[in-house]
C-alpha cells in the first residue's frame, strides 16, 4: 500500500536572533530522524527588523534553508509573503503582543515564544484576534511536545505515584558577579525593561510550565481550578526580578505548586547535575523527578513509596539529524504546529489558549504583587501596526 506523502507547513520566521536559529535548524532536520513521517516543515522565508541582509545571512549562512527561501528587511514583508502559511514570532517578549498582532492581522498562523505576552490583557486579544481570523496561535513553549513531558504527564494522570498534591519546580542560572552585578548587560533582554526582561517572563514560566502540566492541565475540564497566587521577587537594578518565587494554591484539589526562577543561583549547581532534580513531582504515593534544565529535560525518575531503594531511570534523549549535525527539540513543537494545521485545529490541546491565558494571569498577579512595573509602550493593548515595536528598534 503506498503511503500518504506527508504533509508540508511552509514557515516564516520573524527575527533572527538566538532561538530563531535553533528553531529554524530543527525545521531544517529530517522529520525521519525523530520517527516522525506524516508532517514535514520548511522554511520560506525569515524577516529581520535590522536588514534584509541579515535576514539574508541567517537563511543563507545561519540555518542554510534552501536558497528560495525570500529575505525580508521588515516585519510587515513577512506577514504580506503569500506563501509564508505560519510566522514563528521570536522577538522579545516585549514584542510579542505588536507582533504577533500584525502576523494574525494579515491571516497568519502563529506560532509565538514564550512569555506569550506581557500582560494578561495583551494574550486575551491575540486570542481573539485569532478567534476572529480563524487561524491557529499558540504559546511556543516546546517543553510541553517533549515525549518526556508527554510520559510524565501521563504516569501523573494514570496515578502512578499517586494523587499529585505537590510540584516543586526551578529553572534558575547563577549569574551572581562578585561585584553584585549579574552576567549579562543592562541592555541584554533577560534584565531590560524595556525588552520586558527578568527570571519570571524567561525562566519562571518553564517552573510555571511543570506545575500545570502536572496540577492543572492533567484535571478534567469541570474540575479545573484557576490557582491562588503568592509571590516574593527580588529586584535587579534595572528593575526586572533577579529572584522570584511563587506559590501556586489549589485548594479544592489540595494541591500546591511552588515554581522558582533566579539570576542569582543556579539550579544545576556544577553542570552535572550532582543538586539533584530540577523538578519534583509528589504524591502520596512517591515522585517523579525530571532532570532539568526544566526547558529541555533529558531524563526523569520514577520513586515508589513502598518500593524503597528502587528507582527507575528513564533516560529521554534529542534525536539527531546526523547528516545536518543537528537536532535541539523544537522541532516536535513544530511538529504539533503542522498537525493542528492538518487536521483543522486552530489550538492545540496541549497548549490551549485558556491555560496560556490563565498562565499570563499569573504571571501577571505574581508581577503586580513583586512590584515589577514595565514601561508603558511594552504593556499597552492597543494595536500598532506602525508603532516602533513592529517597524524596528527603539
Ligand atoms: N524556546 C526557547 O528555548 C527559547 C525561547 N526564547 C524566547 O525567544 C524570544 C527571543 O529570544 P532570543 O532569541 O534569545 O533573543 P535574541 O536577542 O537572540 O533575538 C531577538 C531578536 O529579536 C529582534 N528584535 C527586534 N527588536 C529588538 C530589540 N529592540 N532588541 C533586541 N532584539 C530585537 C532581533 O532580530 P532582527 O534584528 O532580525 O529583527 C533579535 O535578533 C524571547 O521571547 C525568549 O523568551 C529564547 C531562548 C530560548
Ligand atoms: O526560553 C529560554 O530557554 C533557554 C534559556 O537559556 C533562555 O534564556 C530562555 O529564554
Amino acid at each position: 500500500m503506498a503511503s500518504q506523502a506527508p504533509f508540508t507547513l511552509k514557515w516564516g520566521i520573524m527575527a533572527t536572533g538566538w532561538i530563531a536559529e535553533m528553531f529554524a535548524k530543527d525545521l531544517l532536520t529530517n522529520p525521519a530522524c525523530r520517527g516522525v513521517s506524516d508532517v514535514r516543515h520548511e522554511v520560506v522565508a525569515a524577516a529581520s527588523s535590522t536588514s534584509k541582509e541579515r535576514a539574508q545571512d541567517f537563511l543563507t549562512n545561519t540555518v542554510k534553508a534552501p536558497s528560495s527561501a525570500k529575505a525580508y528587511g521588515s516585519y510587515h514583508e513577512l506577514v504580506d509573503d503569500p506563501d509564508v502559511e505560519i510566522v514563528y514570532v521570536t522577538t522579545p517578549h516585549s514584542h510579542h503582543f505588536q507582533n504577533a498582532m500584525l502576523a494574525l492581522e494579515a491571516g497568519k498562523n502563529v506560532l509565538c515564544e514564550k512569555a506569550l505576552t506581557v500582560t494578561a490583557s495583551q494574550a486575551r486579544k491575540l486570542v481573539e484576534k485569532a478567534k476572529e481570523k480563524n487561524v491557529f496561535f499558540m504559546e511556543a513553549v516546546w517543553t510541553r511536545y517533549f515525549p518526556l513531558s508527554i510520559k510524565v504527564r501521563e504516569l501523573v494522570k494514570s496515578g502512578v505515584v499517586g494523587p499529585i498534591y505537590r510540584v516543586i519546580a526551578d529553572l534558575s542560572f547563577n549569574k551572581d558577579k562578585p561585584d553584585g552585578t549579574v552576567d549579562f548587560a543592562d541592555s541584554h533582554r533577560i534584565v531590560n525593561m524595556d525588552l520586558a526582561g527578568g527570571a519570571l517572563l524567561d525562566f519562571g514560566i518553564y517552573s510555571l510550565t511543570w506545575l500545570f502540566q502536572s496540577l492543572y492541565h492533567v484535571q478534567p475540564e469541570q474540575e479545573k481550578e484557576a490557582p491562588k497566587v503568592v509571590a516574593a521577587m527580588n529586584k535587579y537594578h534595572t528593575g526586572a526580578d533577579e529572584t522570584t518565587s511563587i506559590i501556586l494554591q489549589f485548594p479544592k484539589h489540595k494541591s500546591m505548586g511552588i515554581a522558582l526562577a533566579s539570576l542569582r543561583v543556579g539550579t544545576d549547581v556544577d553542570g552535572l547535575n550532582t543538586g539533584g532534580p530540577a523538578i519534583r513531582i509528589q504524591g502520596s504515593g512517591g515522585e517523579i523527578q525530571v532532570m532539568g534544565p526544566a526547558y529541555r529535560p533529558l531524563q526523569y525518575k520514577v520513586i515508589k513509596k513502598d518500593e524503597p531503594g528502587k528507582v527507575e531511570v528513564v533516560d529521554c534523549p534529542i534525536p539527531k539529524d546526523e547528516e545536518r549535525d543537528w537536532g535541539h527539540g523544537t522541532f516536535w513543537e513544530a511538529d504539533e504546529c503542522a498537525r493542528c494545521l492538518r487536521d483543522g485545529k486552530k489550538q492545540s490541546d496541549t497548549m490551549p489558549w485558556s491555560e496560556s491565558l490563565v498562565i499570563m494571569e499569573v504571571m501577571e498577579e505574581a508581577l503586580k504583587q513583586g512590584g515589577v512595573t514595565y514601561p508603558d509602550l511594552i504593556t499597552s493593548d492597543v494595536y500598532e501596526p506602525n508603532g516602533a515595536l513592529n517597524t524596528g528598534r527603539k
